[in-house]
């Protein structure tokens, strides 16, 4: 087990601001990787119900788009299907180990995701160069496999120190901020 290895559900804000910087994150009851905001429901609330990594490095997801991110009528939000391919591409690094985040997506919408009923997301990862990881997958309606989506994507593995980095950065962005605010009240003084 890697010393990476996080196995509470843990509710502190110290431990959830950890979290996705662990390469064995919190699963739900049907074994999917969930991100922050589904850690206390254990529950991917985009409607992921499993995954899994076959011995050809293909991930394979089950889902189900729930009613609340219909759109158009009784069919998906366009941005649900964006956001299903980025969470179930960006799944593939992680089921392997790696840590990454998405740099760029582009989604194909074939056609509309019916809500409530049973799709499959494949995705893989098409070749790496440096720390860029491309990545590439498809939405089909079961049981007949016809495509709803398409989407690919460059992915940026990243180390545990990703977020704090960003942490810091926010703060100097706030600090300027209110050095300039400070600026600007002196000015109109
Ligand atoms: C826990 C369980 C669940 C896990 C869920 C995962 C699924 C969800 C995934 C996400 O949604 S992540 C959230 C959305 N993405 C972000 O918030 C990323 C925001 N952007 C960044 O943090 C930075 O821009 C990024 C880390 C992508 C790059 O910043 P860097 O400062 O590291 O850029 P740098 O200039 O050092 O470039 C590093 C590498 O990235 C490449 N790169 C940077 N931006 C790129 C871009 N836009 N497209 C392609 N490549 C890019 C760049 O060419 C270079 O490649 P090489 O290492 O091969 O030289």
């Amino acid at each position: 087990m890697s010393q990476d290895s996080h196995k509470c559900h843990c509710k502190s804000p110290t431990d959830r601001s950890a979290g996705p910087d662990v390469r064995d994150p919190p699963r739900s009851d049907g074994g999917v990787a969930l991100c922050g905001a589904c850690r206390d429901k254990k529950t991917c609330r985009l409607g992921l119900i499993s995954e899994r990594l076959d011995e050809t490095g293909t991930a394979w997801f089950e889902l189900r788009c729930p009613k609340d991110h219909e759109g158009g009528p009784n069919v998906a939000h366009g941005g649900w299907t964006a956001s299903v391919l980025d969470e179930c591409l960006g799944h593939v690094p992680l089921l392997q180990g790696v840590l990454s985040v998405t740099a760029e997506l582009a989604v194909s919408f074939i056609k509309p995701v019916p809500i409530e009923r049973p799709v499959e997301v494949r995705a893989r990862i098409e070749r790496r160069e440096g720390s860029r990881i491309y990545i590439s997958g498809e939405m089909v309606l079961l049981p007949g496999r016809a495509v709803l989506a398409r989407g690919k994507g460059t992915w940026i593995a990243r180390d545990r120190t990703h977020f704090a980095h960003f942490e810091n950065w926010l703060a100097e962005q706030d600090s300027m901020s209110g050095a300039n605010q400070v600026a600007l009240t002196k000015a109109r003084a």
